[in-house]
């Protein structure tokens, strides 16, 4: 069966169950979300050729997933560096970025800091997930602009940040990732994108895939990704 990409409502709506009737904690789900993103790095950049990882974090969620997989990819090798420019004041997040500063990864919070323009092996685009709406505003739309300009492969988190989370890439307002990599299910936009595509988030309960017909490919063993580049899939 093909796999359903989902409209931000229903990215929602998912996101809202997990929460209520399905019993989790943010923390839980961000913890998952942001191995998973690790995870999914580790397959497709060795750490050997990608040492050096820039993880860009915006100020809702999808920053958290970032804050948690710069965490995982120190313990798997990486030497990750974070910008954080927006930080929320949410204890959730203040707690993630002492467990970062413990592992003396550096936080940039000013887009001219010279970490920033070093050299990076790869970049994280942990900036937007599916609550991204409407024109990107500052200091974020400097951000993609100088993230439009890189040569240096970017693996984005949910979704490419910039881009319409069911329209795509409109107006060219965001840049192409190398590497999606979706959460629970792909988002609508993710029809658009032709690079590696890997799925994390090995958390949804059997009712909740039912109930949103999400025909999610099975995990392997016990890994947290599963490769879907190559999937069929069809528009919910
Ligand atoms: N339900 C799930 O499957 C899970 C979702 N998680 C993550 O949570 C994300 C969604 O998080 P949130 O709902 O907090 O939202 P996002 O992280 O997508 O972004 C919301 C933030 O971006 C800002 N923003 C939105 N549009 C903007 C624009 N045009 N210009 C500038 N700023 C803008 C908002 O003010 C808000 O601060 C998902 O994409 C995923 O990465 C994971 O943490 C856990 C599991
Ligand atoms: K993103």
């Amino acid at each position: 069966m093909a796999l359903k990409f989902l409209t931000q409502k229903i990215a929602q709506a998912i996101d809202e169950e997990l929460f209520s009737s399905g019993g989790f904690s943010v923390d839980q789900l961000m913890e998952l979300a942001g191995l998973s993103v690790a995870q999914a790095i580790a397959r497709v950049y060795d750490n050997s050729k990608y040492s050096r990882v820039l993880v860009c974090c915006g100020p809702g969620n999808n920053g958290g997933d970032g804050l948690v997989a710069a965490r995982h990819l120190f313990h798997f090798g990486y030497k990750p560096n974070i910008f954080y420019p927006k930080q929320s004041k949410k204890e959730l997040y203040e707690r993630l970025v002492i467990q970062c500063k413990s592992l003396e990864i550096p936080i940039a919070t000013e887009l001219s800091d010279p970490s920033l323009t070093t050299d990076n092996d790869l970049i994280v685009d942990a900036l937007f997930g599916f609550s991204f709406a409407g024109e990107i505003r500052s200091p974020f739309d400097q951000v993609i602009q100088k993230l439009k300009r890189t040569n240096i492969p970017i693996a984005s988190v949910d979704i490419p940040s910039g881009w319409d989370v069911e329209k795509g890439n409109i107006d060219n307002q965001g840049f192409t990732p190398s590497m999606l990599i979706s959460l629970t299910a792909p988002k609508l936009c993710a029809s658009y994108f032709s690079g590696k595509h890997f799925l994390g988030g090995r958390f949804i309960p059997p009712e909740l895939k039912r109930k949103y017909e999400l025909n999610l490919p099975p995990y392997p063993g016990t890994d947290q990704v599963v490769d879907i580049s190559n999937l069929p899939h069809e528009k919910l």
